[in-house]
């Protein structure tokens, strides 16, 4: 049987996040701790366990069909590869930092600096557009230790909280690029197994779209349905059904999970009693 190809970084950040999209998929697979392949057992789909950084590559060749990688490996190494779908987590950007203590108003502070970084094309795009010459230190690790050492001047890293930054004394003062994990295909890939990637992208925006929403129950009497339907604008109009006790009914609905919040104290004064939220997950529109 024909499988597609997918590369998952075999350790690190977008591990646990990878896999556990092709789980909410329904896709089974081993993980890879002892293994560099593993096979799903119910999805025509072949895992292969690789470095994020050698992805781009292995895309480029057609060794892997296709592969979850960090938007700023893109960026990075990987310019000519087409995101298909950009999947919402592993949020972080890659930004230049200084030391706390030192003077910088504009890019052009960087004018002749030392910079360590491990994406070096990324700060060579960046330095260009601006029209800046620095020199750059190519490290692989621990970036952020490298003005602490008098190894440079500046560094250019991914930052998430911060608190890597905080740490060493570090103040972020650019943002080059946000990234968050993204589907992306090799050019190379075949028609039959485009066919099955489209099965996939299916299932995987039915995931996605399932976690932006909350599915919401709630009690209220009859008198305030109408108040809290406005206050709930559901998929497409929310489910009332009657309750046991005479003159109250029970309303279902979807909504966008950061949207709670901001109604629960309206529903609470229109009478909603015992509200449930729920998470979903799988939503076909
Ligand atoms: N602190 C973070 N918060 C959120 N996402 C991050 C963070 N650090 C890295 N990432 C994202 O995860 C990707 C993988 O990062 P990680 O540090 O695990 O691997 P790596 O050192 O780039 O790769 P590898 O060793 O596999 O070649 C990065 O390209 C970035 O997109
Ligand atoms: O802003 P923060 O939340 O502190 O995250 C940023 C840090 O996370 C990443 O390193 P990681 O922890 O992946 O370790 P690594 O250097 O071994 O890749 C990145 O290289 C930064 O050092
Ligand atoms: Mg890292």
């Amino acid at each position: 049987m024909t499988k597609l190809k997918i590369a998952i970084q075999k350790s690190g950040r977008l591990n646990d996040e990878s896999l556990k999209i092709l789980k909410d998929c329904g896709i089974s697979i081993d993980n890879g701790i002892d293994q560099l392949k593993a096979s799903a057992r119910n999805f025509p789909l072949e895992v292969m366990y690789l470095r994020n950084g050698d992805i781009p590559q292995y895309l480029r060749d057609g060794v892997v069909d296709i592969a979850i990688l960090g938007e700023n490996t893109i960026f990075e190494k990987g310019n000519d590869l087409s995101v298909i779908e950009r999947l919402g987590f592993s949020k972080c950007r890659v930004s230049i930092a200084v030391p706390k203590e030192a003077d910088y108003s504009s890019v052009n502070d960087l004018k002749g600096k030392r910079i360590a970084t491990s994406y070096p094309n990324t700060v060579n795009h960046f330095l260009s557009e601006n029209g800046v010459k620095a020199e750059l230190h190519i490290i692989n690790g621990s970036v952020e230790i490298a003005p602490n050492i008098g190894l440079a001047d500046a560094i250019v890293d991914i930052v998430s909280s911060g608190s890597t930054l905080f740490k060493n004394n570090l103040k972020e003062v650019e943002t080059i690029l946000k990234s968050e994990a993204v589907l992306v295909a090799s050019p190379k890939i075949t028609s039959e197994l485009n066919a099955i990637l489209k099965q996939l992208q299916f299932r995987i925006q039915s995931v996605l779209k399932a976690r932006e929403f909350r599915y919401v129950l709630l009690n209220a009497p009859n008198d305030k349905i109408k108040d809290i339907i406005t206050i709930l604008p559901g998929m497409k109009s929310p489910t009332v059904l009657p309750l046991a006790e005479e003159g109250w009914s029970s309303v279902h609905t979807v909504i966008n999970k950061d949207k709670f919040w901001d109604i629960i104290d309206e529903l609470k004064t229109n009478g909603a009693e015992g509200i449930l939220v729920c998470p979903i997950e799988k939503m076909v529109l």
